[in-house]
């Protein structure tokens, strides 16, 4: 074959792995939903078993089963399956860091979304029944199970996030922080188990409060952090040294992200920092990760997206704070933290 057809096979291939990347994510999807990592955490089991009791049917069971072989998910000897090791671990609910509560948000929220994402590029609305928004997240608080589910799926990525922002300046000089938007207050749980002398406080809005109370009884950390249920754009945010707001402003468009911004300056003690974390996009806007973070935030929120980094920038330095540098998270979804500080 000459250099031209290896060079059109090779950009063939490329295109039509991109074209069908689904479906490794669907057959992923479909096997948190239909218990198959449970089923298999309990013991081996031949594909009739598994046919069996998670109601397949026949016709299909060998393909699906095999092609989570292939995918290093399960393995197979003598005809039964099992766990394949440390990826299938995380989709097991009772081992110690599950992914299966992420995997399954995607299937019912992100995926339907995403599948629209033509219709949303020519109208511009967004395609999830949750919008974002306040009023989108006070609907989302009424169901009990979509809000297990999205609490997961945020806990998911932001317990690395914790122990970076822990080291990523020097908290010697602070005793306090409010992580704003902190849900039921992961980061804030880990954040004071990291650096002892802090107090924490959670601010979101009133109906995390039970999650929060359960979620820091679970960790043992009841008594570092504080919750203070309100509308972060309208309810005063309590004073403190630091103020934290990560995976929050890429739910709101810019005015919002602003006022936000500015009433944080307002709360922050003079001599305080201001750490803003999201997957921001670099100010070149050539990271595909981040673009492709971007039109999921544009998809699932009205007014959603990513920033680039001097777009954060701006934002601080526009409510009056000294932009200080941008730290690199390298976590679950490569976020950036940008520090700013108020002058004492
Ligand atoms: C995507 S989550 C981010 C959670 C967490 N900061 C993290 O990094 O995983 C957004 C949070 O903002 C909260 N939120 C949304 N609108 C709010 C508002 N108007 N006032 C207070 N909290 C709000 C939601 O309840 C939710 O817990």
């Amino acid at each position: 074959m000459g250099d031209n057809a290896q060079r059109t096979e090779q950009a063939a291939r490329r295109i039509m792995r991109m074209n069908a990347a689904y479906f490794q994510s669907k057959v992923l999807q479909s096997a948190v939903e239909l218990g198959v990592f449970e089923m298999l955490a309990a013991g081996p089991a031949t594909a009739g078993e598994i046919c069996e009791e998670l109601s397949l049917h026949p016709r299909l069971t060998g393909d699906f089963l095999d092609a989570l072989v292939g995918l290093d998910l399960l393995d197979r000897a003598d005809g039964h399956y099992t766990l394949a090791g440390e990826m299938a671990d995380l989709l097991v609910a009772s081992g110690g860091f599950y992914l299966g509560g992420s995997v399954a948000s995607h299937a019912r929220k992100h995926f339907r979304a995403w599948g629209e994402l033509t219709a949303a590029l020519r109208d511009g609305e967004a395609k999830s029944d949750i919008k974002g928004g306040t009023d989108g997240f006070m609907r989302l608080y009424q169901n009990p199970e979509a809000v297990a589910r999205l609490m997961d799926h945020m806990d998911t990525f932001n317990r690395f996030v914790a122990p970076k922002l822990a080291v990523c300046m020097d908290w010697s000089g602070y005793r306090s922080f409010v992580d704003i938007g902190g849900a039921r207050g992961n980061v804030a749980s880990l954040l004071v188990q990291a650096l002892p002398g802090l107090t924490g406080h959670v601010f979101d809005l009133p109906p995390v409060e039970p999650l929060f109370h359960e979620h820091m009884a679970k960790h043992g950390t009841a008594d570092r952090v504080r919750f203070h249920g309100g509308d972060f754009l309208v309810d005063a945010l309590p004073e403190t040294d630091v103020a934290i707001i990560g995976h929050v402003l890429h739910d709101w468009p810019h005015e919002y992200r602003q006022k936000l911004i500015d009433r944080t300056y307002e709360a922050i003690r003079p001599g305080g920092a201001l750490l803003v974390y999201d997957p921001m996009i670099d100010n070149d806007r050539r990271e595909a990760d981040a673009l492709l973070q971007s039109l999921n935030c544009r998809v699932l929120s009205s007014g959603g997206s990513e920033y680039t980094v001097d777009e954060a920038r701006s934002l601080v330095e526009h409510a009056g704070y000294r932009y200080d540098t941008v730290v690199e998270l390298a976590n679950l979804n490569n976020d950036r933290v940008v520090i700013a500080r108020k002058d004492a």
